[in-house]
């Protein structure tokens, strides 16, 4: 669904960001695009949604060239970026305004969404707080049902409750003909949530694999000791022991921690490279 080739990019012909960068996403999943500030996830995403172009390579997404921006391209690709503009309207004229630009949109989702995050209908959305201004264009992506659905920092400015609504609706709309992509620092958001996770590391990336191929092959738990254990990736100290990520060696079922995971591919990517390519 999306296909990244051999893409080269940088803000400036000289300074690359991405160089020689491939990356296949299909329909059905939730990805998790995760990395640290300046690792490159906006620019990636914005190069998938025609927002910014490739110098070499190509992308493709549902069949179709971002860059070319086509009608049929657009109506099936939803794209919130982390910084949102919204006009002064109310949300009934936003979505007279807005809807008919997505052709599989639905109002009943749509009222279903605003009722459950509690939004003030009359509103106008510049009265409006940042996080229900958030919250409503989260509302509004889900319910454009659109195949491709790419979210950029989604939960920056929502309170815990609404964190953990967010995974609910996101979770529930998902379909086998839907692709959904979250970008984010805040690795804890997606706890639950994303199926698949991509590290972004200085423009590069580090891993991509379901969390199930995560689960196989390394391990999340706390140890005793960590002296003279050579799986070790990642430890914390915590009042039990060690709370760690390790080489699941002995086939052991475990649950993935998604900051451990982050913290252990960033300390050690060549042995995590290394652990992922075993067969
Ligand atoms: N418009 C721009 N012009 C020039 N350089 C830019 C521009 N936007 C981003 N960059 C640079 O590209 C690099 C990647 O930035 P990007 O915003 O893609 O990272 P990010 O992973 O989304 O970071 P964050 O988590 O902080 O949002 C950074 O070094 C940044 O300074």
């Amino acid at each position: 669904m999306i296909h990244l080739d051999r893409v080269t990019f940088g803000y400036s012909k000289k300074k690359k960001l991405f160089e020689d960068l491939s990356l296949h996403l299909e329909s059905g999943h939730i990805y998790g695009l995760l990395g640290t500030n300046g690792a490159g996830k906006s620019s990636l995403l914005r190069n998938m949604v025609g927002l910014l172009f490739p110098q070499t390579g190509k992308i493709h997404v549902g069949g179709y060239e971002p860059k070319k921006r086509l009608p049929a391209f657009l109506q099936d690709v939803f794209f919130l970026p982390e910084e949102i503009y919204l006009p002064s309207v109310t949300i009934r004229k936003y979505l007279e305004i807005m809807a008919p630009f997505y052709p599989k949109f639905d109002e009943a989702q749509f009222e279903n969404y605003i009722s459950q995050m509690d939004l003030p209908a009359g509103n106008k959305l510049t009265d409006m707080s940042y996080g229900q201004r958030k919250k409503f264009l989260i509302a509004f992506a889900l319910s454009t049902n659109t195949k491709v659905l790419i979210m950029d920092e989604p939960t920056n400015g929502l309170d815990i409750p609404s964190k953990s609504q967010f995974r609910k609706l996101v979770s529930t709309s998902l379909d086998k003909n839907r692709l959904i992509l979250i970008s984010t620092h805040q690795v804890r958001d997606l706890d639950n949530l994303i199926d698949s996770i991509i590290i972004l590391e200085n423009s590069k990336i580090l891993i991509q694999h379901s969390l199930d191929t995560v689960a196989e092959k390394l391990c999340f738990g706390t140890l005793a000791s960590i002296d003279y254990d050579s799986r070790v990736l990642y430890s914390e100290p915590s009042i039990k022991g060690y709370k760690a990520v390790f080489e699941n060696s002995d086939l052991e079922e475990s649950r993935v921690d998604l900051e451990y995971l982050f913290n252990a591919v960033l300390e050690n990517p060549e042995r995590i490279k290394q652990i992922f390519s075993k067969n």
